[in-house]
């Protein structure tokens, strides 16, 4: 029986979690989950953001299910020393688990055209896979500080870090249109420079079927809203690819719509890329689709389940062509959303 661990965490994160593995049960039954703490929650019960007890669970674990962490701006948790802060305890969990590569989907489903702010022929048919690369960069180098009137933060990559993430992107391509966009600032970055330079060699050693082309960072978060169709695959940094997700969570209309899969070493990770929305927490109105995606993408990269992904992605696309929610410009809630999901279930057989 796969187990997986599910860590709901802050804000939104419990509400978005508990429609997805509402999802999760339906569709795959036999597995079980077990729910541990994550985040700020974690620290006001354990006084850290990534208990021992969260890290031993997932030991057995096949799969790990994430909501979201973080508290409002002024939140007390924002107070604590860095290493406490919800933030850490996510940052800390990719690390244990290994997951270096974050494929982040931005996809505009048929017949959902509408609730993108794009004109409907540029959203139409929109498919893009953004893999993040998730263990380097800005966000883990020890090499930082903040002392006085300076302070500093390094972007270091090695040619291995390079290379894992890129394979992965390059894998990707080879089950889709056979494109890769490695996304850099080798203009300005001699980090960008080793990206650029290792990226393109492992393409001429190992993917010679794979059309790799280079861009900058700054003209891809123009093109990638302007002109989404360009682009099939893009493999990044970690801060790039952070930002150029959120801003591509505009395609398909809102951040609720984006869902992600960490994978790496071992145990997947499944979240979806928004964060705890402290503007809308407690009052039952979060897009749950994201987090019931990312379940999706479990079932598909974790427990190998293709089917029953497909199932999810079918019945999320029928709700929201019902019941789009709030932040799509509809008044689905998030349970009356779920509910829909759970009847386009019922209807929809778990083929294909
Ligand atoms: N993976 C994560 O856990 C994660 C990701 C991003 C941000 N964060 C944390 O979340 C906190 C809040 O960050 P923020 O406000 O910058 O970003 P956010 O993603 O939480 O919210 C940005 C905006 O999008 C809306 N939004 C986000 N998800 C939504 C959903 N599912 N349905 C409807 N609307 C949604 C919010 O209401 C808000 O207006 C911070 O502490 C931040 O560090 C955590
Ligand atoms: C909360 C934060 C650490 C996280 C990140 O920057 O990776 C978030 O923005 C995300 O996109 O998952
Ligand atoms: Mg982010």
């Amino acid at each position: 029986m796969p187990k997986v661990v599910t860590l709901p965490g802050d804000g939104i994160g419990p509400e978005v979690t508990a429609a997805a593995v509402q999802v999760l049960r339906e569709v795959a039954p036999d597995v079980q989950i077990e729910e541990h703490a994550i985040g700020g929650v974690a620290y006001d019960t354990y006084g850290e953001p990534f208990p021992q007890r969260t890290r031993d669970a997932l030991q057995g674990a096949d799969a790990v299910l994430l909501g979201t962490v973080g508290g409002a701006q002024d939140s007390v948790w924002n107070t604590l020393p860095r290493p406490l802060r919800p933030e850490s305890g996510l940052l800390a969990l990719r690390k244990a688990l290994g997951c270096y590569a974050n494929l982040r989907p931005v996809r505009v489903q048929p017949g959902l055209e509408h609730l993108s702010p794009l004109k409907a022929d540029l959203a139409r048919g929109v498919d893009i896979l953004i893999v993040r690369e998730l263990l380097g960069g800005v966000y883990f180098d020890g090499d930082r500080k903040i002392d006085g009137a300076t302070a500093y933060n390094t972007m270091r990559y090695t040619t291995p870090e390079v290379e894992r993430v890129a394979r992965v992107a390059f894998w990707a391509a080879e089950q889709r249109k056979g494109r890769v966009t490695s996304v850099d600032k080798a203009n300005v970055l001699e980090v960008s420079e080793l990206w650029r330079r290792d990226v393109t060699a492992l393409r001429d050693r190992e993917y010679r079927g794979i059309h790799l082309n280079h861009e900058y960072v700054d003209s891809v978060a123009m093109l990638i809203v302007s002109d989404p169709s360009r682009y099939d695959v893009i493999v990044t940094e970690n801060l790039f690819g952070d930002i150029l997700s959120d801003l591509a969570a505009v395609i398909p209309g809102s951040l609720g719509l984006m869902p992600s899969a960490s994978l790496g070493d071992g145990a997947g990770l499944f979240e979806p890329i928004h964060g705890s929305a402290p503007d809308i927490a407690g009052k039952g109105v979060a897009n749950p689709a994201a987090a019931i995606m990312s379940a999706g993408m479990l079932l598909r990269h974790g427990l190998k389940r293709p089917e029953a992904a497909n199932q999810i992605d079918r019945a999320v696309a029928l709700a929201l062509r019902a019941q789009p929610t709030r932040d799509l410009g509809g008044t689905a809630d998030t349970q009356s959303f779920t509910r829909a999901v759970m009847d386009a279930l019922e209807t929809s057989p778990a083929v294909g």
